[in-house]
């Protein structure tokens, strides 16, 4: 992997060494500096005051080091991160390990959080995560919650605060709700007394950093701030890997030299582990909207073979069959071809309801609702699920003790933001089963708590998120799949977990009632197998249980 080229002239070294002294304080040395420069000056104290003032003189206007630039960034640069979330936490720590030399703040309004950080109990479960921490955690790497004074002493902010969906006034269900993003920008012009880079980490509406950077300027007594847009593009559940080696990493920023000298200063951050041809640096616009571009043409992938996987249950195609012989198609490719219960997660609907805004306000009703119909679909797989399992159950689940195998939105991650199972739970719910919830990174608290908060209230920080003031009789969370499924009349997997391919069917099926089902939402199980033990089998988007088709249409 090649490193970035550091071009360091001659005298921005010489320019880069003064400035380490006036910025980190070292008076003494600086006196040092100065005798050594003029060294008759110490028997005379009116010449040396004198050579003094015009020593500071120099440096300050002809070096210009009040200025920012890249060269001194590099030498001594402090970096502090608002939001030690899914994205902030790794992210920083990873910058963190790969430039041993940069000092990196991750800081939050959330104690909760931040104490989190700072133990052996990580707040987010990502593999890979604990190491990076352990090796950089209190060297070059400090969770606080002492905003402020992190943010006052960085040469680069990024703000990686959520970026909730509007749920009340104008655009609300669609629009962003910017107050998280606003209050970190008013507070960044408040505390800063040098100049800064901020960074742009949430995912944000088009034109964003225009209205942050009217924040900033218009409240920014004298201080230059340069605003990018650097939208993170990790995967939870692979995030180390996906920040180890990127596909790309993209750098937005104004077109002026001051906006390309910053643009220079962040790139130079990531070339020390990304090679620079994967470094994309455009304008500010078309970085923000690529991030909203790239989630959307990911989650119009899966809702594409999610339709596909109704037709193949009436038509009695193999959905897997059809998405391997499509994807072989090397204009298409294979990835994000799996045919499931839907997509889930914090990013992929709310930034195409984002999208979706934006179109519309944009006078560009058709492709709204193209955009919209990705949506629909996926909300549409979501209840075709639950109207199978009822219809394949006579009807009814009312009263009936159904399993739950999995509630976060994917494998190898404990987040439940905007998982698939909160509404299929919730329309299992309404139907009256009992439900016996086993998710192996998910507690009790938290499936609580999503299954009786309202739409999008999940997108606040943790602490203002309301609490359920009771929890939902119906529903026990359990830490084994034994005893989920444990005289259960059926079980629905619900997040590809390996550890559910594994599992004795044999053991659960002879512990359940009967007859015993399994509704497979991902895709994952040996339907062969269970129907040989004994299982009705339902898999999306596979070619029927003769049993599921006696039972009336779903769609
Ligand atoms: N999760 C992902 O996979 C992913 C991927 C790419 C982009 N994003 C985007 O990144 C942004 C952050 O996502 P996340 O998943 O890390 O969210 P998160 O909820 O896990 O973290 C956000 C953090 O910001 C903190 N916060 C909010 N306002 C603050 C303030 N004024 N000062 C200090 N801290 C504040 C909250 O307490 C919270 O801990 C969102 O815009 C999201 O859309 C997320």
């Amino acid at each position: 992997m090649g490193r970035g080229t550091v071009k360091v002239l001659p005298w921005l070294d010489l320019r880069g060494k003064l400035g380490d002294y006036i910025y980190s304080g070292k008076v003494l040395d600086l006196l040092v500096l100065h005798l050594k420069i003029f060294p008759i000056s110490l028997p005379l104290p009116f010449f040396f005051f004198l050579t003094q003032i015009f020593f500071l003189f120099f440096l300050f206007f002809f070096f210009d080091l009040t200025a920012q630039d890249p060269e001194r960034i590099l030498k001594m640069v402090k970096i502090c991160c608002i939001g030690a979330g899914y994205v902030g936490g790794p992210t920083m720590a990873v910058i963190a390990l790969k430039c041993p030399e940069i000092e990196v703040a991750v800081v939050d309004i959330s104690v909760s959080r931040i104490n989190a950080w700072n133990s052996d109990a990580l707040p987010i479960y990502e593999p890979g995560l604990d190491e990076v921490v352990k090796q950089c955690r209190g060297k070059n790497l400090f969770f606080s919650t002492d905003v402020e004074k992190h943010v006052s002493e960085a040469d680069i902010v990024f703000v990686s605060v959520n970026t909730p969906t509007k749920t009340q006034g104008l655009g609300a269900g669609k629009a962003a709700d910017l107050t998280y993003w606003e209050s970190a920008a008013r507070m960044i012009a408040d505390v800063s007394k040098s100049n800064k880079i901020v960074v742009e980490k949430s995912t944000v509406p088009v034109k964003t950093a225009e209205a942050i950077e009217k924040i900033l300027t218009h409240n920014s007594k004298g201080i230059n701030f340069q605003i990018l847009s650097n939208p993170e593009f990790l995967a939870e559940g692979t995030a180390i890997q996906d920040l180890f080696n990127p596909d790309r990493v993209l750098i937005g920023g104004r077109e002026t030299p001051e906006g390309k000298k910053a643009v220079e200063a962040l790139r130079d951050v990531y070339a020390h582990w990304v090679p620079v041809d994967r470094i994309i640096c455009t304008n500010l616009w078309s970085a923000e909207l690529s991030k909203l571009a790239a989630n959307a043409f990911l989650a119009q992938r899966i809702s594409s073979v999610n339709a596909m996987s109704a037709l193949c249950e009436a038509t009695g195609a193999d959905v897997s069959q059809v998405s391997h012989a499509v994807g072989k198609d090397t204009r298409i490719g294979p990835k994000f071809l799996n045919a499931s219960v839907g997509f889930g997660g914090s990013c992929f609907q709310k930034d195409i309801l984002n999208l979706v805004y934006i179109c519309e306000c944009n006078g560009l009703p058709d492709v709204a609702n193209y955009w919209k119909q990705v949506i629909k679909v996926n909300d549409y797989q979501k209840t075709r699920f639950v109207n199978r399992i009822v219809s394949s159950m006579f009807n009814t689940v009312s009263g009936k003790k159904i399993a739950i195998l999995g509630f976060a939105f994917k494998k190898d991650t404990g987040d439940t933001r905007e998982t698939p199972a909160i509404d299929v739970c919730k329309g299992l719910l309404g139907d009256k089963a009992r439900l016996s919830i086993y998710d192996p990174q998910v507690n009790e608290e938290q499936i609580q708590r999503d299954l009786s908060m309202k739409k999008f209230d999940w997108d606040h920080p943790v602490h203002l998120q309301p609490m359920s003031p009771t929890s939902i009789k119906q529903v026990s969370v359990v830490w084994d799949a034994y005893e989920a499924t444990k005289d259960a009349h059926g079980i629905c997997i619900l997040t590809e977990w390996d550890e559910f391919k594994t599992l004795d069917y044999q053991r659960i099926y002879e512990n359940m009632q009967k007859p015993a089902f399994v509704f497979d939402g991902r895709n994952i199980v040996d339907v062969a197998k269970l129907r040989e033990i004994g299982f009705i089998v339902y898999s999306i988007g596979k070619p029927l249980d003769q049993w599921l088709k006696d039972m009336p249409a779903v769609a």
